[in-house]
């Protein structure tokens, strides 16, 4: 299985970028999509989710351009996307229905499939339900639920944690690990703590450009020496919070303990502290801002 996007741009009206000239090559497994708000991760998922085209460049699904063929990709495409919404009056066994009717899945292979999928998804239980009595949380299980009907070989998933408490978050990433098998699983977020435990890879996206692809432990390895520990007086870090890059901040009886990303120590004060995957997200994101300024 293979998903090769070649120098791909998106552009809207009025000159606007969604994507530039972005090219990733993803094979089995969980790839996590990082980027802040605006990045271009929807846009790269409607992409790939065949809802829209490429303005240039172009993505293959095993060799097929997916423009001139976007049935090949539709027939094994799982898609949950951001705005995912329900009919509130059905149950979950309904709404399924309803949907595998659609895409074209006879009544019987759906009824079972559909069967299946509430248990794996932890919903069986509260199956006759209407969806309106479902928490955030179990909308989103629902949501996954339809995006497996067809056992699809590619699952695209954007942002499905927004939303959610602790919790559910936590469930909803052991159920994609549970997920990833045989199959590429895209999962879009601007959330660290979402990829950190499941992906095995990592895209970052900035402004809608490719600003790294890794496995999560070359990318760990990448803001080595670049993070370091700075704890000041209260009364001073007010000075310094706009002209550091801060990856977190801690109130303590002595000062503020500030975790900071840097090439070189910003203070003698500074302790080399090992770097937490938030670290190198921001340690890359930093950096590409700092080269599109110069
Ligand atoms: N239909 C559109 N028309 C014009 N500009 C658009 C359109 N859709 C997206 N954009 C712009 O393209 C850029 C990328 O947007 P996109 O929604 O893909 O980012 P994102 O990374 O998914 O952001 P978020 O995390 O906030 O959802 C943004 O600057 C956005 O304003």
């Amino acid at each position: 299985m293979e998903l090769i996007i070649e120098g791909v741009s998106k552009q809207y009206k009025g000159n606007f970028y969604g994507l530039r000239d972005l090219s990733l090559t993803i094979h089995t497994g969980i790839l996590g999509l990082l980027g802040p708000n605006g990045a271009g991760k929807s846009t790269l998922m409607r992409i790939l989710s065949t809802i829209t085209q490429p303005s240039t460049g172009r993505v293959t699904w095993n060799g097929i351009d997916i423009a001139h063929n976007p049935n090949a990709l539709r027939q094994v495409l799982g898609y949950l996307p951001q705005d995912f919404g329900v009919y509130p009056h059905l149950n979950a066994v309904e709404f399924l229905e309803y949907l595998a009717a659609i895409r074209g899945l006879d009544s019987r292979t759906a009824r079972k499939r559909i069967d299946e999928l509430l248990h794996l998804v932890n919903l069986h239980e509260v199956r006759k339900k209407p969806l309106s009595a479902y928490s955030g949380g179990m909308r989103q299980r629902v949501g996954i639920a339809q995006a497996l009907l067809n056992d699809p070989h590619l699952l695209i998933v954007d942002e499905p944690t927004v939303g959610l408490d602790p919790e559910e978050r936590i469930r909803f990433r052991n159920l994609l690990v549970e997920l990833s098998g045989d199959r590429i699983v895209i999962l879009s977020t601007h959330i660290v703590s979402d990829i950190e435990a499941t992906a095995t890879d990592i895209a970052v996206i900035r402004q809608g450009q490719l600003v790294a692809h890794a496995s999560p432990s070359s990318l760990l390895a990448s803001a080595t020496d670049k993070v370091w520990e700075w704890l000041m007086p209260s009364d001073t870090w007010a000075a310094y919070r706009n002209q550091l890059i801060i990856s977190s901040t801690i109130q303590t009886n002595e000062g503020v303990r500030v975790r900071v990303i840097a090439d070189t120590p910003p203070s003698a004060a500074c302790t080399k502290v090992t770097p937490t995957l938030e670290d190198a997200y921001l340690y890359h994101i930093s950096a590409s801002r700092q080269e599109a300024s110069i």
